[in-house]
């Protein structure tokens, strides 16, 4: 459960009154997610998720997110804007913390991706990345790859405690990466988080694309490729589905032009992508209190990736 701030009756009482969003009818701490606090509040209008932005969010990053989230929207996407309080505010502060009141967004994110639904999922990243074609802001990406090695030697050896060897594995495997890392592949704003639990489904209709707070300017295909991780596998990163990973780069390649280069540099990116999520499942899990209302994701799991797309990643994108 994400809830690491509890926010009080009055505290969210006075925040709403900031806004023209009726009155308050109940407010639940939601078990998903990990980065930050959510609560679902629903008022005598309608129905809102209040976001508090806690571990990896800088408050000073927000205008960044909220601005793509508006692009988006003013677009046609299914993204949930932040919504305005009287005086047009977005960014506000609630228990101490910076926060967000966000639309509502019906629909569910499924566990077990069906081809269908990789394909549809596929083709909303295609769209997006349309849209954001004239989306000038920029954002470094602050988990990159220039960033991988420092937080590698940041978890430092209790690596091996996670599972022996481990340290001297990973070595290896972000030398071999950081050295072929393709140089000049365009860079665009991407979403860089785009997992099953980030998108909404109704059946195989996408409703909601949500949790931007890692969106920045990167290799555009480097996008494609952590979503290829975060859906073609199941959750133990052992079983490969192929039909779900095809479906999912066909969606995309038929709403936005797929380059060549970014085709076959696919495979080195998939391998970015899974060590950049090992490396952060990896120090949560040596750094998250025993008491945090959170539960922990496995970074063996994207080892597993790691290692099949370094085996086998040349034969999944041809
Ligand atoms: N705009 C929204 N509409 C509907 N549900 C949402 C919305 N934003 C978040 N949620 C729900 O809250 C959960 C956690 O949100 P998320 O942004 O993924 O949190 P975190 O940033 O902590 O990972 C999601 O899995 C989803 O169930
Ligand atoms: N998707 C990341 C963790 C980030 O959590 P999210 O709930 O904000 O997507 C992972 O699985 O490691």
């Amino acid at each position: 459960m994400a809830v690491y701030t509890q926010v009080s009756a009055e505290a969210l009482g006075g925040f709403l009154e900031r806004f023209d969003v009726g009155e308050l009818i109940s407010a639940k701490g939601i078990a998903e997610g990990v980065e930050n606090s959510n609560y679902l509040v629903d008022t005598t209008k309608s129905r809102f998720i209040l976001t508090l932005y806690e571990k990896r969010v800088s408050a000073d990053d927000l205008p960044f997110f909220l601005a793509l989230l508006d692009h988006l929207a003013d677009r046609g996407l299914p993204v949930p804007p932040a919504v305005p309080d009287r005086d047009g505010r977005t960014i506000h502060e609630i228990e101490g913390r910076p926060a967000c009141l966000i639309q509502f967004l019906s629909g569910v994110s499924v566990t077990h991706p069906r081809p269908p639904q990789a394909r549809a999922a596929g083709a909303a990243m295609g769209k997006m990345h349309d849209a954001l074609r004239d989306f000038t802001p920029e954002r470094r990406n602050s988990l990159g790859p220039d960033d991988w090695r420092p937080l590698f030697e940041r978890c430092g050896r209790d690596m091996d405690a996670i599972q022996p060897g481990l340290y001297e594995h990973v070595d290896k495997a972000l030398d071999k990466l950081l050295a072929n890392w393709p140089p000049d592949l365009p860079r665009a704003a991407i979403h860089a988080d785009l997992f099953p639990d980030n998108v909404l489904m109704l059946g195989d209709r996408i409703t909601g694309l949500i949790d931007f707070y890692f969106a920045c300017t990167e290799v555009r295909a480097y996008d494609l490729a952590v979503m290829h991780g975060a859906w073609a596998f199941d959750a133990t990163g052992a079983h490969y589905d192929a039909m779900v990973g095809q479906a999912l780069v066909e969606g995309y390649a038929a709403n936005f032009a797929l380059l060549p280069e970014e085709r076959s540099a696919l495979p080195i990116l998939a391998e970015g992508a899974a060590i950049r999520f090992f490396l952060t499942r990896a120090w949560d899990w040596l750094n998250t209190p025993a008491d945090a209302l959170v539960t922990r994701k496995d970074p063996l799991a994207y080892l597993r990736r790691l290692d099949f797309y370094a085996e086998r990643g040349d034969a999944l994108f041809a």
